[in-house]
């Protein structure tokens, strides 16, 4: 019944108006699935290979698709997986390209589950997936490679972590967006926003500290739950190799390793941060290894660009106690399979997953479904903008629907 009939591919819109890749899987019985790849704007330097959207699908059409057709059941997932690995044929996708092929694997994975008549998280998570779902962290305030002239700190990440149920925790995540507005104002500085729907300020990351603490803290009155929140410092991109320093270039800052490693230290303590991503270059494990030390079990520290959702630098990561935590995002590995072991081989030595979005991004709610399927504790995925609130919408349908 999941047998395979066709896959088609087109170049579609992403939210910053670059193309990116859909892919449709048809199956022998009429079941029929869609998804778009995401993009990100800062990646990590060992993620899977993006191609031009057009290479991409030439290249997938011509070694993936005759691979699929008639072959391969949208059922099974770790076979379609496996056909696109091996059409591949390179370790990074840098043949069809991880845009083709994670479209193609999570556009598979909606056939299944359509033909099963499932919802996706279902069919993903099983039966016995349990009843959590994931808390949202939503980016309020945001610079770095998503906005010029604004922090530092590439997203500041409200984290409403008393929240009772999903849809109060994406309500308090919009209403910390719109109280960082207000606060904004009300100190006179203009602001618009940044790629993925935070506010781009020109103001450097202490203020930006201030104002995300108050708009926090006010909203967590009005909603009489607990709101912390968190930070993807994304310091790959602010690290120079040359100098072996961290340029916060608003504020004229530069720190060297142990001075950022103290540094990020300091700030979870002073604003009880829950989450802390990226906080040191994505080549540096021992750094890593350093902080998740001194943090211990105060706040989650979370390697994006130093484990690119891939087993093997999660491995050599675990080894060291570089982190206490991974983010997944299926378009850095290239199929759901992978990023289903990454979180997996995660579960196993006691390191959370957290499921991400990427700046870039579509109406496909394909993550929602993944990180209620693998039960993790946070989904990454924005407070507001409609490919961010497709995800956040999403997670509420589901809920209401589990429930
Ligand atoms: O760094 C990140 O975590 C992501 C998503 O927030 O950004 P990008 O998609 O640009 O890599
Ligand atoms: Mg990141």
């Amino acid at each position: 019944m999941t047998l395979i009939t066709d896959v088609r591919l087109r170049r579609i819109l992403d939210s910053r108006g670059n193309p990116t890749v859909e892919a449709d899987v048809v199956t022998e019985s009429g079941g029929f699935g869609r998804a778009a790849a995401p993009s990100g704007a800062s990646t990590g330097e060992y993620e899977a290979i993006e191609r031009p959207p057009g290479e991409a699908i030439a290249a997938a059409r011509e070694h993936a698709v005759p691979r699929l057709v008639g072959e391969a059941y949208a059922g099974n997932q770790r076979e379609v997986d496996a056909i696109l690995r091996a059409a591949d044929g390179t370790n990074d996708f840098s043949k069809i390209g991880a845009n083709s092929a994670v479209a193609i694997s999570m556009a598979a994975a909606k056939a299944g589950a359509d033909v099963l008549g499932a919802p996706l998280f279902q069919h993903l998570g099983g039966t016995f997936r349990g009843e959590n779902f994931p808390i949202p962290l939503g980016n309020v305030v945001g610079g770095g490679e998503h906005a010029a002239d604004a922090t530092d700190i590439q997203e500041f990440l409200a984290a409403p972590v008393g929240a009772p149920n999903v849809e109060d925790a994406v309500f308090a995540n919009a209403a910390v967006h719109a109280a960082v507005s207000d606060l904004l104002a009300e100190r006179g500085v203009p602001s618009g926003k940044g790629d993925e729907g935070a506010w781009a300020p020109s103001i450097d990351d202490e203020t930006a500290f201030e104002i995300v603490d108050e708009a926090v803290s006010l909203v967590e009155d009005e909603v009489g739950f607990e709101i912390r929140f968190g930070l993807d410092v994304a310091a790959a991109e602010m690290y120079d190799a040359d100098s072996e320093t961290y340029e916060y270039e608003s504020a004229g800052i530069s720190r060297d390793t142990d001075e950022q490693i103290d540094y990020i230290a300091d700030l979870v303590d002073e604003y009880d941060l829950v989450y802390v991503e990226d906080p040191l270059d994505e080549n540096d494990y021992d750094a890593f290894a350093e902080l998740t030390d001194v943090v211990d079990s105060a706040a989650l520290i979370c390697g994006d660009d130093l484990f690119v959702t891939n087993t093997d630098r999660l491995a050599e990561g675990i080894d060291v106690g570089a982190a206490n935590s991974i983010l997944i995002k299926p378009n850095q590995i290239g199929t759901l399979t992978d990023a289903f072991d990454a979180i997996e081989l995660a579960t196993a030595n006691g390191y959370e997953s957290i499921v991400s979005h990427r700046s870039g991004e579509t109406e496909d709610a394909t993550i929602a479904h993944l990180a209620v399927a693998t039960d993790v504790p946070f989904i990454k995925t924005g407070a507001v903008g409609g490919e961010r609130t497709a995800k956040l919408n999403e997670l509420i349908r589901i809920a209401d629907d589990a429930t």
